[in-house]
């Protein structure tokens, strides 16, 4: 039901709109998205019902990123990192804190959340963050800058990541906040101007002497790095999934167009050729979709996933990136031009390979799960 809801609400609201969210990078049309999102459940899909969430499983979440990813990246990546912020929100905050921001997460009243962890000298090292969070009686005054923090123009809560223990080895003194959006000394910077998934903003967020009080650090102290790279795994399930979505949005795009596209006398889907790509193509894709179902089955089952899901989004990106490609080609020039969504979606997927974990450090963790 959730999957059919979320393609009915894609097929009908965000993929008649995602042109123009692009081309205006249209900021008033996707919090429009993310209210009615909100107000169909999609917020909070795996928070309980309790805080105002739907209380669904990771596969729902998974199938669910797939269908809004088919229509508009751009909301497709809000809704996938606000999801991974009420996570660890629920994963480790006290009742006090979930109580406090669950609830506007999950109805829209707050549009998104942030997830403050990389720097400009700390991306797929994160360990090596400089912001630093230092004790001042019963506060902590947080100094230092995150970069690439999707949302932070309209999140209403961030959670953000500080050295506490600058003593502490490598990754061992790293505590988690959160951070309200109207708190002084957090600064906002401009957005980034991004290839693609324009609509959603990408700025960098800056905390100058900003004080927040001793309870709103988010779970125990020290431990921030583990929860960090505990819940990348789960946003690593919604990316690839969202990545799936523009894949096959585009592989269909380009399949309906070789049927119709008459060269040589004939339609170009009768060249055996360019079968070939589709057919290669939409296996891999098929493929990366079992691995993401496999990694999310194991997340809502409580086992661990972090390899299976390191898998699931090197798979589903790289082919992804790849499948963009190929569907770009299968339609020359018309493809390459705004007339038809294929630049765009070959323009949206490229950064899925990047954020939420590099294809390079999904390889490594996969990797270490092999090896050691
Ligand atoms: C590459 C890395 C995986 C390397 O990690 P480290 O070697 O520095 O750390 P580890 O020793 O592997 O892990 C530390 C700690 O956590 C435990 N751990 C690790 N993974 C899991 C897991 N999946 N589930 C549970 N626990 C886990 C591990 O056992 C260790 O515990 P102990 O200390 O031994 O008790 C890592 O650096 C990495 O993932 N790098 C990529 C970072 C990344 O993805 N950055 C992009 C962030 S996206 C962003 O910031 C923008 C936000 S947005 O808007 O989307």
């Amino acid at each position: 039901m959730i999957q059919e809801t979320a393609r009915q609400f894609s097929q009908s609201v965000l993929a008649p709109r995602a042109a123009q969210l692009d081309r205006e990078a249209h900021r008033a049309l996707l919090t429009d998205n993310l209210r009615q999102l909100a107000e169909l459940g999609f917020m909070g899909l795996t928070i309980d019902e309790q805080y105002g969430g739907t209380h669904a499983d990771a596969v729902a979440f998974s199938l669910a990123l797939t269908e809004l990813g088919r229509g508009c990246a751009s909301t497709a990546v809000t809704v996938s990192v606000t999801n991974m912020v009420a996570e660890v929100i629920q994963a480790v905050g006290s009742e006090a804190q979930k109580q406090q921001c669950l609830p506007p997460l999950c109805s829209g009243e707050w549009l998104a959340g942030s997830f403050c962890l990389s720097e400009s000298g700390a991306g797929s090292d994160p360990a090596s963050m400089t912001t630093r969070a230092d004790r001042d009686g019963d506060h902590w005054v947080l100094n230092g800058c995150k970069q690439w923090i999707t949302s932070a123009e309209y999140a209403g809560i961030f959670v953000v990541w500080a050295v506490t223990d600058p003593q502490a080895d490598k990754g061992k003194g790293i505590s988690c906040f959160l951070v309200p959006a109207d708190t002084p000394g957090l600064i906002i910077g401009p957005a980034e101007d991004k290839m693609g998934q324009k609509a959603s903003a990408t700025n960098e967020v800056r905390f100058e002497h900003c004080r927040i009080p001793a309870d709103a650090l988010l779970g125990p102290i020290h431990q921030g790095y583990k929860i960090a790279v505990t819940e990348l795994a789960g946003g690593r399930i919604g990316i690839g999934s969202m990545a799936l979505g523009i894949a096959l949005a585009a592989l269909d795009t380009a399949r309906d167009y070789v049927k119709e596209r008459v060269q040589f006398g004939r339609p170009l889907a009768d060249k055996q050729g360019l079968q070939w790509m589709l057919a290669e193509r939409y296996t891999e894709m098929e493929a990366a979709r079992l691995l993401l179902l496999q990694a999310a089955t194991l997340k809502a089952a409580g086992r661990p996933f972090g390899c299976e899901a390191s898998m699931a989004k090197w798979m589903a990106t790289e082919k992804g990136n790849r499948a963009c490609y190929d569907a770009l080609q299968l339609m020359g020039g018309n493809g390459y031009v705004r007339d038809f969504p294929l630049e765009r979606y070959a323009r949206d997927i490229r950064v899925t390979s990047i954020y939420e974990g590099t294809s390079e450090i999904q390889k490594l963790i996969i990797a270490r799960h092999l090896l050691y």
